[in-house]
């Protein structure tokens, strides 16, 4: 079995929690309140910004050229091809860029950002692959879901979201860290695979926290005036 068949096979649990979220869900059937998406797609492209940063980190630690290449190319296809779907629906929404630049991350998007990031400069090359690979996986396997269901990819508001992750763009991006992810696992000693296997868990369930934020639109904690 490849490394990354096990991973999804040993957390399957938490890797299917993914898919039945009710935002994922009601993002399927068209029915996901567009406050909700306006939230999450604010806090996706904050989300991005460092995301992109370990595509960076990943072409710095990279061994061969041609993994760097890829590395940059993945920064550019997140900063111009996947956010520009986000510059799309801020526009529809009455958002500027601006203000889509300058908004604050909630808690979970900045321990998860956080998370990624601090396992991308402090960790090895296959490190940072197993702190995206659920990102890109999911997603994709999000997508190509949520297309099969009559109707979605047209939907007038949620197909284009639903028609960019389930594409053959979206998934070669995909794939590619998945065979990296493969790749690097090679002859890795048991403690090293434990490593990966705990930060691959830990960002699957990220994303379900950021599913779970977004739904409630969870911020900040208020503060009140205390006696
Ligand atoms: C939170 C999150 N995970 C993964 C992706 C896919 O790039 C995204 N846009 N946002």
């Amino acid at each position: 079995m490849k490394f990354t068949e096990h991973l999804v096979d040993k957390y399957k649990r938490e890797w299917r929690q993914n898919f039945t979220h009710p935002f994922v869900q009601e993002l399927g059937s068209g029915t996901l309140d567009k406050e909700k998406f306006r939230f999450y797609m604010i806090q996706d492209y904050l989300y991005l910004i460092d995301y992109a940063r370990l595509f960076a980190l990943g072409a710095m630690k990279a061994d061969d050229l041609a993994t760097m290449g890829k590395f940059a190319a993945l920064l550019d296809s997140t900063l111009s091809g996947e956010m520009s779907l986000h510059r799309t629906y801020a526009a529809q929404f009455g958002i500027s860029r601006q203000e889509l630049e300058e908004a604050k991350p909630s808690p979970v998007t900045l321990a998860y950002s956080h998370y990624m990031l601090h396992v991308a400069q402090k960790g090895t090359l296959a490190e940072l692959t197993a702190a995206l690979l659920p990102c890109a996986w999911s997603y994709w396997e999000i997508g190509k879901e949520l297309n099969a269901i009559p109707g979605a990819a047209d939907h007038e508001f949620y197909g284009e979201w639903v028609r960019s992750y389930s594409s053959d763009e979206f998934g070669s991006h995909a794939l590619w860290c998945i065979e990296l992810m493969d790749r690097l696992a090679e002859g890795k000693s048991d403690a090293e695979l434990a490593r990966l296997e705990e930060i691959f868990l830990n960002t699957t369930r990220y994303e379900y926290m950021f599913w779970d934020m977004s739904y409630n639109g969870q911020m900040w904690p208020e503060a009140t005036d205390s006696k």
